[in-house]
């Protein structure tokens, strides 16, 4: 199946440090968000994007709707490189790929009436007649589990739940083929969040959606998402059908996650945690692989160089000096110790 959304050795980074930094680049505080990634999803399938917070989720998803610019690589959507693209054709590109944010409050407009709201996305993008702007509005709202009745009130007056399907049913009016969800459930209560995420596997069912759907919580993407991505410090470290990744991580970043999810023993007590710290600031990436000082595993070649990007065992692709390419050869599984 062809691509839909493909990044290609992507980096962002952001500088800062005032005059001073104009006059003098080389003082800038420089934070590497997104160092080197490529990844890419077809239509209609759902990835997860999780890791810590700061590892660079949201910034890899805004530069691949090109909401923040990229330093170097780049962003193709159906063949088409938006780096290169001018205002009016990256208009156009915005019917086709919609972001949902955390905050479901602060992402609309406190003003504007949920009916205003929507109609504003049908004129702004010219999708319909404007004797068809209400109607379709109504539809829309009806199509995310909204009353229309709803339509009259602003957003103070709607529940969390309430405003993340408004948010939902805003991505949706321009018939995007792709949608990003950045912590879409994180801030709604419990009960809410499950309603919400059975909406969104409907939608993306229905509406044949590819979707990228960003999160610290590893249930919640097990339970949406078909692949998934593990991030670490701006890079793709392990990335691939998530049942294999969950049941078998090959990465230790990815083991170390999963093994952080708390499980209580038969007595009552909790485990230690096997992910200890903080990572390192994305200001001061460490040399060699990023997740050297925090892995158990780490032998002299992880502090000396970058793992390649691109190694591949069996449907996973793994950024690891512990996967060289002769124990993939060999099929020889590694442990602790095995270097
Ligand atoms: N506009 C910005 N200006 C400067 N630094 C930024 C900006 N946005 C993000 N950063 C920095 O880039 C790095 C990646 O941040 P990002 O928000 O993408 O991570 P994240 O994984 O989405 O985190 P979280 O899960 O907490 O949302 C962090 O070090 C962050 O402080």
């Amino acid at each position: 199946m062809s691509t839909l959304l493909e990044t290609n050795d992507l980096t962002v980074e952001f500088r800062e440090g005032g005059l001073g930094a104009l006059l003098n680049p080389a003082s800038a505080r420089v934070t590497h968000a997104v160092n080197g990634v490529t990844l890419s999803i077809v239509p209609g399938e759902t990835m997860g994007l999780v890791g810590e917070s700061g590892c660079g989720k949201s910034t890899l998803g805004r530069a691949m709707l090109r909401l923040v610019d990229a330093k170097s690589g780049k962003v193709q959507f159906d063949g088409t490189d938006l780096t290169a693209l001018d205002p009016a054709r990256l208009l156009g590109f915005r019917r086709r790929a919609q972001m949902i944010f955390q905050d479901p409050f602060a992402a609309l407009n406190p003003r504007l009436t949920i009916g205003d709201t929507l109609a504003e996305v049908f004129r702004v993008h010219r999708l319909c007649p404007s004797g068809e702007v209400a109607e379709k509005v109504a539809d829309l709202m009806q199509s995310v589990g909204l009353s229309p009745d709803l339509a009259s009130r602003r957003p103070a007056a709607l529940s969390g739940g309430q405003c993340q399907r408004v948010g939902i049913a805003r991505a949706l009016a321009v018939g995007p083929e792709l949608l990003i969800a950045d912590e879409a459930v994180s801030a709604l209560d419990v009960s809410i969040q499950a309603q919400i995420l059975n909406l969104l596997t409907q939608l993306c069912a229905e509406r044949h959606l590819a979707l990228i759907f960003i999160s610290h919580d590893l249930g919640v993407i097990r339970h949406l998402c078909r692949r998934v991505a593990v991030m670490y410090l701006g890079r793709i470290v392990e990335e691939g059908p998530t049942e294999t990744v969950f049941s078998s991580p090959r990465h230790p970043y990815t083991e170390a996650l999963l093994a952080s999810i708390p499980r209580m023993a038969p007595d009552g007590s909790l485990p230690p945690p096997r992910l200890l710290g903080e990572p390192p600031s994305a200001t001061r990436l460490p040399a060699g692989c990023a997740f050297n000082p925090r892995c158990a595993k780490a032998f002299d070649a992880c502090r000396a160089g970058a793992p390649p990007a691109h190694r591949r065992d069996g449907p996973v692709r793994v950024a690891c000096h512990l996967y060289t390419d002769d124990k993939l050869a060999t099929h020889r599984p590694f442990a602790a110790g095995d270097h």
